[in-house]
């Protein structure tokens, strides 16, 4: 990690790893809807049991990491909620339910 030697040049680093995190967060929404693609049902499409192991592992990685877990679960319940909708709607979408 770099040791900045101003806010401006703190602010530039930040700024970088905020345009990785998009770029990150849009090639995590490309693979869900490929996901969609194996599915059958809503029920599959929308699978809590893999909502749930996904949080527990982000959990567990962000205390690893030293990272509030509360904060990682609000933003990946938050991330997962508006993936699922438009997985639910792009299943519709091809499947014509
Ligand atoms: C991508 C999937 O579809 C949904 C989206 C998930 C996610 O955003 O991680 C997890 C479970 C699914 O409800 C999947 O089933 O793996």
């Amino acid at each position: 990690m770099k040791e900045c030697k101003t806010l401006q040049e703190v602010r530039e680093e930040i700024d970088k790893i905020d345009d990785e995190l998009v770029e990150l967060i849009a090639k995590r929404n490309r693979y869900i809807h490929q996901a969609a693609s194996f599915k059958n049902s809503i029920e599959e499409v929308k699978d809590e049991d893999r909502i749930d192991a996904v949080k527990q592992r982000v959990r567990a990685k962000a205390i690893e990491l030293d990272v509030s877990p509360n904060m990682i679960s609000e933003l990946f319940t938050k991330m997962i909620d508006e993936m699922v909708e438009s997985e639910i709607a792009q299943f519709r979408d091809t499947t014509n339910f």
